[in-house]
């Protein structure tokens, strides 16, 4: 797109944002600032390095098989690099344990260690990028249908070791990149059919979670994810959000509220300002469910719009921490990427440019018409001729001209892999 027409509809938006007490250079400013946690399971449909021919189990499934998926860790840095080109700002990278350089060795779950990833953190040095990370529990021999919350010791305390090990490399990132590494702790644990022991699979869990925090670290910070089911887990799942609620606000710890965890008709958003006021912060794993936790790609609908809308209302975005979670094999996996990481810029956009004074002054006035209509026309304000000047601004592509550039790199590099 020319130069001169982004300017000149900015121009036009300014203005126009100006007359209800909004400065859009200013919530430029604040986008800029935020960054996006990018999920490396995309690349390679959650496939890793540790097994590179095993099935993905843990009730999640990657469903598709368009060509060109990442088949080691050079094409898989490559192509998150080329992701990264076309989504303005900086952002994080988001790493799963299974993720290792391993040098072609297999190094067991219960071995892992910082050096496995020091090439990583050196890679995302850099490249500008920080990083976090994920104990992985799915795909492995000692998987089954419970880990952390197993009756069985042996089996329990592998994961328990694993975990514990998980922080510690955590702990070695944030120390490396000078910027707490966020480590993510999710479970499948779960049940198919009816069980009458929920209490004590839960009771382990937290006898395991107790032991896995018991070493403080100070480089590095904890969140623990809830699920509503999995596939094949359907009528029970240990980590539910009770579970983590409770554990997360009585021991300090960020609950990850994952958009695809809970029932379709159940509002994200409205969880924001109720764990702002009992856990330390709230990482965010940004997904797409459609029917299900299918993790289809972050679009700007109206869930994450009301999201990302409620953590501005909330003066919260210096305590949340905004990573995406999908992951779609059907499609260009590079071009997942950057619609779900836009879209999810987009709706942070939307949320800075939001009235949010006078919507408030009508509020407090008891002016209710007043304020839904001013929801209402904000929606329609020209918020992409500002979207656009931000991507201008940071020299990424502007509007749809990143769908050839994409289809550039499939055909030269993806499509002969
Ligand atoms: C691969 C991720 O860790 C996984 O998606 C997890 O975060 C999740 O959301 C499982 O449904
Ligand atoms: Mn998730």
């Amino acid at each position: 797109m020319k130069e001169e027409l982004v300017k000149k509809a900015y121009d036009i938006a300014l203005e126009r944002y100006a007359a209800v007490g909004v400065d859009a250079n200013e919530a430029i400013e604040k986008l800029q600032k935020i960054s996006l946690s990018l999920h490396c399971w995309q690349a390679d449909d959650v496939t890793g390095f540790e097994n590179p021919d095993g099935q993905l189990s843990g009730g999640i499934q990657a469903t598709g098989n368009h060509p060109g998926k990442a088949r080691n860790i050079e094409e898989l840095r490559q192509d998150i690099l080329k992701a990264a080109s076309y989504i303005p700002g900086t952002h994080r990278l988001n790493l799963h344990a299974t993720y290792g350089d391993f040098g072609g060795k297999f190094v067991d779950r219960d071995e892992i260690e910082p050096k496995h990833f020091q090439s990583w953190m050196e890679w995302a040095k850099e490249n500008g990028m920080k990083l976090d990370f994920n104990s992985t529990s799915f795909s492995h021999p000692k998987s089954g249908s419970l880990t952390l919350g197993n009756p069985d010791n042996d089996i329990r305390n592998f994961w328990i070791e694993h975990t514990k090990r998980s922080r510690a490399i955590a702990e070695a990132m944030g120390q490396f990149q000078g910027d707490p590494c966020i480590m993510n702790l999710w479970i499948h644990d779960g049940s198919k059919d009816q069980t009458v022991n929920r209490l004590r699979y839960r009771e382990l869990l937290k006898q395991s979670l107790d032991e896995i925090f018991a070493t403080k670290y100070d480089n590095m910070k904890d969140c623990i994810e809830a699920k509503l089911f999995g596939i094949g887990a359907e009528s029970y799942t240990v980590g539910s959000y009770d579970f983590y609620l409770g554990y997360g606000s009585k021991n300090n710890k960020m609950v990850t509220l994952d958009t695809g965890h809970f029932h379709l008709t159940e509002s994200i958003a409205d969880k924001i300002s109720s764990l702002l006021l009992f856990t330390p912060e709230i990482m965010l794993h940004v997904s797409r469910p459609i029917r299900w936790d299918s993790d289809h790609v972050t679009i700007m609908n109206d869930d994450t719009l009301d999201l990302a809308k409620e953590i501005v209302r909330c003066g919260a975005l210096d305590k949340v921490h905004i990573g995406l979670d999908y992951f779609d094999a059907s499609i260009n996996r590079i071009g997942a990427y950057v619609v779900g990481s836009r879209a999810t810029q987009k709706c942070f956009l939307q949320g800075l440019l939001e009235p949010i004074a006078k919507l408030r002054e009508y509020e407090a006035n008891d002016q209710l018409f007043e304020r839904l209509a001013l929801l209402e026309e904000s929606k329609t304000l020209p918020w992409n001729a500002v979207w656009d000047m931000f991507c201008l601004k940071n020299n990424v592509p502007v509007g749809e001209t990143f769908i050839s550039e994409i289809q550039k790199y499939e055909q030269e590099v993806t499509s002969k892999r």
